[in-house]
């Protein structure tokens, strides 16, 4: 049996067309789950090399679930991302109209993507109820659990459904970001254009606290490209921070912050460097004088020799 990937389904999901765009997953096997927990245990147990979900959205953010599932429990680790165009359409079962729809449902990452062209076109007082994902929603308007369901085009045909709209999203250029998960294993090697994700924990609380987190990259040159506060779960006030910087684990700067992260925090948690899904618009340059690999080993080198008062 070929070694499988397992991903948010069931089939005809945003996550699916996402993974299949992935060249790796031709030479896998591709297995829904029923939830994004669900395919990341399945990481875990060792039932699946990798799993494949949605982490990040353009319009709402964090997919919060996933974070929260890469957070905390066993380790795991980011190996690529994928970025998806996202517009919906508007799935009913064949003959219904628009007039008649008095709920619909959705993945509540798709709410925010949908509100306004639900408040111009839908009757006001339509009910809205979350589904595990898009395509789950399609599926429990098959079973005739609901009237309507926003999910991709696609998913239509595999749900015995049709598109009555297309083209829905409240903003252009509307994007999610998935990412593929595995157990930790040495990271790829750098491209020139990647990315690295941590998940950091304060050690206390003092003004400032966070600038002098964020300073730890900052002097040495590296762009952060995302900062998510999550709960910790231990009462009001207590957040850990997940961030993406640009950069590779491998290059100078971002070792080096990383390392100044240690020392400072609580406790660091390394999720991965991975390629850039933007690689061909990404050029990984130093941001700063004096912050490239070759000025910290030069600078390294400097050190050791005054250490040996070889200067
Ligand atoms: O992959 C899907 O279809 C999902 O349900 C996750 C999702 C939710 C909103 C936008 C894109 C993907």
């Amino acid at each position: 049996m070929p070694a499988s990937y397992v991903y948010l389904g069931p089939e005809g999901t945003f996550t699916e067309v996402a993974l299949r765009t992935l060249p790796e997953s031709a030479t896998r096997e591709l297995v829904p789950m029923v939830s994004v927990p669900a395919a990341l245990d399945a990481v875990r147990t060792g039932e699946a090399e990798a799993a494949f979900v949605p982490i990040e959205n353009s319009v709402e953010g964090g997919i919060t679930t996933t974070l929260d599932e890469l957070v905390a429990g066993a380790p795991l680790m980011i190996y690529r991302e994928v970025l998806l165009s996202i517009t919906f359409a508007l799935l009913v079962r064949p003959g219904t109209k628009l007039s008649e729809i008095k709920t619909v449902t959705a993945h509540p990452a798709a709410q925010p993507q949908v509100r306004n062209w639900m408040k111009a076109n839908l009757p006001p007082d339509v009910v809205w109820e979350s589904a595990a994902s898009n395509a789950d929603g399609a599926r429990l308007v098959q079973e005739g659990r609901y009237d309507a369901a926003f999910a991709g085009e696609f998913a239509a045909s595999r749900y015995g459904l049709e598109a009555l709209e297309t083209e829905i999203h409240d903003a252009e250029n509307a994007q999610t970001r998935f990412v593929l998960v595995g157990r930790p294993a040495r990271p790829a090697a750098p491209t020139g254009a990647d990315k690295t994700s941590v998940v950091i924990w304060q050690r206390d609380d003092h003004p400032g606290g966070l600038r002098d987190l964020l300073g730890e990259f900052a002097v040495r040159g590296v762009n952060l490209m995302l900062l998510q506060s999550r709960p910790t779960g231990e009462g009001i006030g207590n957040y850990c921070f997940a961030i993406d910087a640009e950069g590779h684990i491998s290059d100078r700067r971002v070792a080096e912050a990383l390392m100044g992260l240690k020392r400072v925090c609580l406790q660091v948690r390394f999720l991965g460097s991975y390629p850039r899904a933007d690689a061909a618009v990404a050029e990984m340059r130093p941001t700063l004088p004096g912050t490239s690999d070759a000025e910290f080993v030069a600078a390294a080198d400097w050190v050791a020799r005054c250490q040996d008062g070889r200067f």
